[in-house]
């Protein structure tokens, strides 16, 4: 078999889009260690300092989203999207990748776009239920489409469909570190029950605002808290924190040992990224989802309810969060057999080995 792959990754603007893409890249890494992988992101977004963090080379493109609330900020966009056109073919002309991958986010646009134009192969990753606007038209021209949620034929040619899940992170899959430890490693107590609140990949600042309001009835219930904030909530964080004088709270913008974080965690209060859903079946860990509501075409909701409707997860809606996000904690982490149910029943949508079976799919279309 030939070991020397040349694989272009793009995409990116969030976590969601770029941990599934690193998680491809050292799944081929793993099984085609003379493989070369280059990642072509959009400049300025988190794949420029995620992506070099987790070992690869990445090109960045000028490229922006699209602004569909205000038409205003688009009279750049021709400009930068005509930029990035003729710097991802030159990008492709040098690199003469075998394959080019879309993760979704800005950058994946133009690179398979110019990939398709230079016959070079084309593969998507999907991780939505619901799939955005690129990723549709991308499709078209793509070999295969890896999707991770049942039902994507809405969306995509079935023959081009290929029911992987998302590829997650390797440490995730396999969590070394006891519950007790991992507490530990946070500055926490081994033995207390354990509160793990993420806000996705750039926090979220509804959930942020209503921990910030409830926190001091979370410690009444005996919890501890792991509070991922996101850059633009970390200080007022630390503060409520400060104010109540607690040392049951560890507090963080950017988590990034989620494998610990997942293994302390008694339940977790979570945005309902593609990811994190993902990543919470996997982990088996009981979960409240609060949807974030502006998502493209809500596919947050759409993610929440493939589980909520299996009993496999609680809902709470953004707009709620000041009514119920609280209760709903204090209630769930009392109710121990709720907990177990939960996290059962969410354990049933684990797909452990998406990477594995995404890479083979790049095998096989790279082999044709
Ligand atoms: C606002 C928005 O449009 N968000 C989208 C974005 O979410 P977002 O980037 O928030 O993505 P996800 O929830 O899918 O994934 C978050 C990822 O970040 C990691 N993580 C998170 C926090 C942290 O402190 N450390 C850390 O490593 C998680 O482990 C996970 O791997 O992409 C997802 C996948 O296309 C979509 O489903 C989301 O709707």
């Amino acid at each position: 078999m030939n070991n020397e792959l040349r694989v272009i990754i793009s995409g990116g603007g969030t976590g969601g889009h770029i941990f599934p893409a690193v998680a491809i890249a050292n799944e081929i890494k793993a099984q085609k260690p003379n493989s070369k992988i280059l990642f072509v992101g959009a400049l300025g977004k988190m794949e420029m300092e995620k992506v070099p963090k987790a070992g690869y080379e990445i090109v960045g493109l000028p490229i922006a989203g699209f602004n569909r609330s205000n038409m205003l900020a688009n009279v750049s966009f021709p400009y930068k999207l005509i930029k990035s056109l003729i710097l991802a073919i030159k990008v492709l002309r040098n690199f003469k990748p075998d394959i080019a991958i879309g993760v979704g986010g800005f950058a994946s646009g133009p690179t398979l776009r110019m990939a398709n134009l230079l016959g070079i192969k084309t593969l998507i990753q999907e991780q939505n239920s619901y799939a955005g606007v690129t990723n549709k038209i991308l499709s078209k021209k793509a070999e295969k489409v890896c999707v991770a949620y049942p039902n994507m034929e809405k969306f995509f040619d079935k023959d081009k469909i290929v029911f992987t899940g998302n590829p997650v992170r390797g440490d995730l899959a396999k969590i070394e570190i006891s519950s007790a430890e991992a507490k530990k490693s946070f500055g926490l107590e081994p033995d207390r029950k354990t509160l793990l609140i993420i806000g996705g990949s750039l926090g979220a600042l509804s959930i942020n605002k209503g921990i910030s309001n409830g926190l001091k009835d979370i410690l009444n219930a005996d919890l501890q808290v792991i509070w991922q904030t996101g850059k633009t909530y970390i200080d007022q964080a630390r503060e409520t924190v400060a104010n109540l004088q607690t040392s049951r709270v560890y507090v963080s913008d950017f988590i990034y040992e989620m494998d610990k974080a997942y293994a302390a965690a008694d339940l977790v209060v979570s945005r309902a990224g593609a990811l994190s859903v993902s990543e919470l079946s996997l982990v088996g860990k009981a979960a409240i989802l609060v949807p974030y509501p502006f998502a493209a075409e809500d596919h947050q909701t759409q993610n929440a309810l493939s589980l909520t409707s299996k009993d496999a997860a609680i809902l709470v809606k953004d707009a709620e969060i000041a009514d119920h996000l609280v209760d709903s904690i204090v209630e769930l982490a009392e109710n121990a057999t709720k907990l177990r149910v939960l996290s059962e029943n969410i354990l049933k949508f684990a797909k452990p080995h998406a990477a594995k079976e995404i890479v083979e799919e790049i095998f096989k279309v790279t082999q044709k």
